[in-house]
């Protein structure tokens, strides 16, 4: 279990981590999204006891990360900016961490083929490609078959079949029971692999939930229906308290519905004898969640937004805006659930 109570951090005038609180449970995977400068990577140097925090307290199992007696063993971590002797080879890279935690040899082939790096691992580290680097990073973090993973971005650099082998291993690792922390600014990767989200924005909580739920209270459920009397059903389904979008120019018998479920809408058009040719539900994506819950918290947008809504100087609003799905006592003040 990690634990991070009222973490707070600055550096000079700058609070990259304010009063951040919160608990990544096992068994799952707990993504850890913000928008840039949001404060992850900061907080997850203050985990692993590479920067003190200036008030509050991170704890790994109930305990600070200095007086693990063998870290690697309990926590396997994988940071943005690693530091590799690039002139050593995967293998003397992996040997020599190993050494210094009393773990064998066999455990470097181990991970060496768990992370698929058999063939290159006697090369040049200096000579890996961006997603070679990162499977011997994260090569790294499972050296000590720790209980806890903290995993910074762990899905740069690698290719489409790498990205889902990361993944599955992720999955894997939380149903095992160990405790994954991974932070990530790829949304549609995250909706898929993480079951619980914490977001931070401005180094502040904005939400602590389950993905669904995330994605459930901060995005519009719509439904998209197609017939050849769309007219007549734009009315019906007006009348019942259904609000209806056209489907746009060339697609006159596409209609959008929001504020009512599609078997209502289903129910009205077979009332009524209005053939249909689809009835599609969607639900909103982890990204434009994410853009929505995040927006007043967003540093570096560009002038025209490429978030929506406005995007204040950094500096400003220090406070994110009304969240729904806001955890209780995060910066909104609104009420949330966890
Ligand atoms: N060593 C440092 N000295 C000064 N400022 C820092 C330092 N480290 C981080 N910051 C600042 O703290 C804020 C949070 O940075 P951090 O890297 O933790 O954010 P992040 O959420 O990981 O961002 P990104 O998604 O861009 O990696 C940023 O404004 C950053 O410029």
């Amino acid at each position: 279990m990690i634990e991070a109570e009222n973490l707070t951090k600055r550096y000079g005038d700058k609070t990259a981590v304010d009063d951040l609180s919160f608990t990544v449970v096992p068994g799952r995977v707990t993504g850890f999204l913000g928008p840039n400068g949001a404060g992850k990577s900061t907080t997850m140097r203050l985990l692993l006891g590479l920067d003190r925090p200036d008030r509050g307290d991170a704890r790994i199992h109930g305990r600070h990360y200095r007086d693990l007696d063998a870290p690697l063993r309990v926590v396997g971590a994988l940071l943005e900016a690693r530091s590799v002797h690039t002139g050593r080879s995967a293998y003397n890279h992996l040997l020599c961490l190993a050494q210094t935690q009393g773990i064998g040899k066999r455990r470097v082939d181990e991970v060496i083929d768990l992370v698929g790096l058999t063939a290159p691992a006697r090369k040049r580290v200096g000579a890996f490609s961006l997603g070679m680097g990162q499977r011997l990073g994260i090569a790294a973090a499972l050296l000590g078959d720790p209980s806890v993973l903290i995993l910074d971005e762990p899905v740069n650099g690698l290719d489409p079949e790498g990205i889902v082998w990361i993944r599955t291993l992720m999955q894997r690792l939380a149903a095992e029971g160990r405790t994954v922390l991974v932070s990530s600014h790829l949304m549609n990767e995250m909706a898929v692999t993480a079951e619980h989200l914490i977001v931070i924005g401005r180094g502040r909580l904005i939400a602590d939930c389950s993905t669904e739920e995330f994605i459930e209270r901060s995005t519009e459920k719509t439904v998209t229906v197609r017939s050849p009397d769309a007219a007549r059903l734009t009315d019906v389904v007006a009348a019942a308290g259904g609000k209806v979008a056209p489907g746009g120019e060339g697609a006159d018998d596409l209609i959008t519905v929001t504020n009512m479920e599609a078997p209502r809408v289903g129910e009205l058009a077979a009332a009524e004898g209005i053939v249909l040719h689809e009835l599609t539900p969607s639900r909103g994506s982890l990204e434009s969640a994410f853009m929505e819950l995040t927006r007043e918290s967003v540093e570096y947008g560009t002038a025209a937004g490429a978030v929506p809504g406005p995007v204040p100087a950094a500096g400003d609003a220090p406070v994110p805006g009304p969240v729904p799905g806001a955890v209780p006592g995060a910066a909104t003040g609104q009420e949330g659930e966890t």
